[in-house]
């Protein structure tokens, strides 16, 4: 895990843990939420500005959410350096393919300097290309905030680290690093995975995809999303029970691990100080205890009141460690969900193979083929 997402946030614990946490939290905070809102509804747009030639055809939603997911959080995190931001992104994602190739593999540190083979070549040139753009960024950063023409550092990720590295906050330029692939690693991939799945089971409940299309209708009509509609997103009654019905029938992330803390007693099994467990959230979002005989059904009213499956339902988690991003993951699905019903109808294409799969996160392994209607 550590080799593919640095030691971010998600990997670290304790004193550093408390400090990543707040930085972090501060660039995901609901007003600044809605000041991401313009970037999201541009990505979206120029995905959609691309599906006027598919209208009536087929088209992989599963790899449409993967590009535009990942426009988004280079957008979100890297704020108006986004383009810089897209590069750097592409190159984490290189870093990730030759982690991921290799995470079966171990060699010593020292015979990896020695003998570097073509794998480790590459990915130090890679965190080279990254260290250096990053450091480019802020320079030019502060470039702007010496020149006096904008209000510092800016409010996205990026800024919110860098002000932290000048005031001395003891965090290092390989923090930020870090702290960057960690946030595309584990906010790109989920966040697609959440549209795919939702587009998934709207495909095939036409009922349901008619409901939250007439539920977006009433709310903004036909015209277009601006970032004055923030509080009327979350007016999405029936779109927000569709999404969480999605994710605890294929939620995203598809487990979390703990270490327990002191000896204890769940149940009749004692677990000792020390030891790690793995919590999974594919198998209490399907329990019938919980959930019911219709617990492998696709029943988005069990989320008509808030309290549906309590704590079994945790797709971001639970307890401080809660996801950092899921405000910014609901923002960025109800956006493209709201805009993509207020165009198209899609089915599912006789092409399409259901087989998720599960790769660090839970994916439609053949892709999601759907045939797109212009309403
Ligand atoms: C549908 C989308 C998402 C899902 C399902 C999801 C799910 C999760 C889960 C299950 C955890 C572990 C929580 C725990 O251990 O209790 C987590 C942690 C985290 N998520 Fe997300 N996530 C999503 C989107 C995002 C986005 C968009 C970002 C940021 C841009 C993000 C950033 C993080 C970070 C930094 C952590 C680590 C928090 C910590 O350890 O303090 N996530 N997420």
């Amino acid at each position: 895990m550590k080799k593919m997402l640095g030691y971010g946030l998600v990997t670290s614990n304790g004193k550093k843990w408390v400090k990543q946490r707040k930085l972090a939290s501060r660039a995901f905070r609901s007003e600044y939420l809605k000041e991401m809102i313009p970037a999201i509804i541009d990505a979206v747009e120029a995905m959609l500005q691309k599906w006027v030639e598919y209208e009536g055809k087929e088209i992989d939603f599963f790899k449409e959410f993967c590009i535009l997911t990942s426009e988004i959080i280079s957008r979100t995190a890297f704020g108006s350096s986004y383009v810089e931001g897209k590069d750097i992104f592409i190159k984490v994602d290189e870093l990730i393919e030759i982690a991921a190739r290799n995470s079966q593999v171990v060699r010593l540190p020292f015979f990896r300097k020695l003998v570097p083979n073509q794998d480790d070549m590459e990915s130090d040139k890679i965190e080279q290309f990254i260290r250096e753009s990053i450091q480019n960024l802020m320079l030019r950063r502060e470039m702007r905030k010496y020149n006096g023409d904008d209000d510092g550092y800016g409010d996205d990720l990026l800024g919110s680290l860098m002000r932290a590295y000048r005031e001395n906050e003891s965090i290092s330029l390989d923090d930020i690093i870090d702290e960057c692939r960690t946030f595309y690693s584990v906010g790109q991939e989920t966040t697609s995975m959440m549209l795919s799945w939702t587009s998934f089971l709207l495909a095939l409940n036409p009922d349901w995809q008619e409901k939250i299309r007439l539920e977006v209708l009433q709310l903004f009509g036909d015209r277009s999303l601006t970032s004055e509609d923030f509080s009327t997103i979350a007016k999405l009654r029936k779109m927000t029970m569709v999404i969480n019905e999605s994710m605890r029938l294929y939620p995203p992330v598809l487990g979390i691990s703990r270490t327990v803390a002191q000896d204890c007693k769940v149940g009749n099994v004692l677990l000792p100080k020390g030891m790690q467990i793995q919590i999974s959230t594919l198998v209490l979002h399907h329990d019938r205890n919980i959930w019911g005989e219709d617990a492998q059904l696709f029943l988005p009213d069990r989320f008509a009141s808030n309290i549906s499956g309590g704590d079994a339902f945790f797709p971001f988690g639970i307890g401080p460690r809660l996801c950092v991003g899921q405000g910014l993951a609901m923002l960025e699905a109800k956006l493209a969900l709201s805009m993509i019903l207020q165009r198209y109808s899609f089915t599912l294409s006789p092409t399409y193979v259901h087989s998720p799969v599960s790769r660090l996160t839970c994916k439609p392994q053949h892709g999601l083929q759907v045939v797109l209607q212009r309403l």
